[in-house]
């Protein structure tokens, strides 16, 4: 039976009643008293978390090891679990992972290979997932950051898989037909689209640029306020960007952090069609990593012969036969022959744990090419 509603940090609460000029001084005493026990407080965590990252050490491993995204995934859901506000659980949510961010980089800052350059959806990814105390090294291409961290010269990478309005990135998947990386964790990350430019308003305007996704996620936007403006693909928002502070009558389609980078005015925000829009990336490694208690696995198969009846049922069997959740499914060309295709899955649990194990396991046998590309924990807002 569910027990009683919690109360959580969404509640409406009155606001504080207007309070004398005299009585902020007092209230700042208070302030200043409880920052000087939160600042004690962060210390003696760091100092704790040093001792767990020097055991790490004694048991032989590395920098990247020291980051455990089933462990933060944890602390994080304990935050929401017994936040009671006033503030919401994504502040408190990003607050802590800044906490874990700093305490982690006290021995080296975990190095994150992005989709660059700076200003990028990719770079606020990395951002929110990993807070701000990591060296973030922006690639110009998706397979750059593959390889950078399959050759050690990064710890993780943060790549794009999907968008709510516009679907699959293509070549994210593609990627891992060829790369034995791991995916070790999951960002959604609310995509806002804002028109800047050096020009104050829309009719300077001569042509606008973008990568194309963001450009099809405001497509009935640029419809009905610019039409019969061409529009021009751009390699990233920020390379768009980069051109509407150096190309007159060129406006820019990027997020506010290509704004301030590039200098540019914000001349229509949040213009994305969809209001919901939202980006998922994935966080790559080298190596898997444990249960977090609410995990996410993705899978990679092909039935080898997928134009017989009832090929895909078959290999799905297992999971429904185990009660497995599947979230996505999605095919690819397997690029070895004329028509032959890959699938990938997402389903709830993780790979180590059954009743997953033993749906895998079956799925194993009927498949011609199996592989776990992945179990993580599911993104923590
Ligand atoms: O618990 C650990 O393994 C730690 O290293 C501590 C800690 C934390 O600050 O809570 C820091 C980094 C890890 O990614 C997970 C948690």
């Amino acid at each position: 039976m569910p027990g009683p509603k919690k109360k959580t940090a969404k509640t409406k609460r009155a606001q504080p009643k207007a309070t004398p000029a005299a009585d902020i001084q007092s209230f700042r005493e208070r302030i200043d008293g409880i920052d000087t026990q939160i600042h004690q407080l962060l210390n003696e965590r760091a100092r704790v978390a040093k001792q767990v990252g020097a055991s790490k050490v004694a048991q032989g491993l590395h920098t990247a090891d020291f980051y455990r995204p089933e462990r933060e995934a944890q602390v994080l859901r304990k935050a929401i679990e017994r936040n009671e506000g006033p503030l919401r659980n994504e502040e408190i949510v990003r607050l802590f992972r800044e906490i874990m961010s700093a305490c982690l980089a006290q021995e080296e800052p975990l190095k994150v290979a992005f989709l660059g350059p700076e200003g990028t959806f990719s770079q606020q990814a990395v951002l929110k997932h990993f807070g701000h105390s990591v060296r973030a090294l922006p690639m110009g291409e998706i397979r750059e950051v593959f390889e950078e961290v399959q050759a050690g010269h990064a710890d993780f990478g943060v790549v794009p898989v999907e968008n709510s309005t516009e679907g699959t990135v293509n070549h994210t998947l593609d990627m891992f037909l060829m790369s034995p990386l791991k995916i070790c964790g999951e960002v959604e990350l609310r995509i806002h689209q804002h028109l800047l430019g050096k020009m104050s308003g829309l009719p300077a305007i001569s042509r606008v640029c973008s990568h194309q996704q963001s450009l099809a996620q405001c497509r009935q936007w640029l419809d009905e306020h610019l039409p019969g403006v061409e529009r021009i693909a751009a390699s990233s928002n920020a390379e768009a960007a980069r051109r509407a502070r150096d190309e007159d009558g060129t406006a820019a389609i990027a997020g506010q952090t290509a704004a301030e980078v590039y200098g540019l005015n914000l001349i229509a925000h949040d213009i994305e069609d969809r209001p919901d829009n939202t980006t998922r990336f994935l966080v790559i490694g080298r190596k898997p990593f444990d249960a977090s208690g609410n995990d996410k696995t993705t899978l990679l198969f092909s039935a080898g012969d997928t134009q017989s009846p009832g090929t895909l049922h078959r290999l799905l069997t297992p999971l429904a036969q185990n009660n497995i959740s599947m979230t996505r499914i999605e095919s690819r060309p397997s690029r070895k022959h004329k028509w032959d295709y890959v699938f990938f899955i997402d389903v709830q649990g993780h790979a180590s744990e059954s009743p997953l194990k033993e749906a895998l396991e079956a799925l194993k046998k009927q498949a011609s090419l199996f592989r776990v590309l992945g179990s993580y924990p599911c993104a923590v807002l």
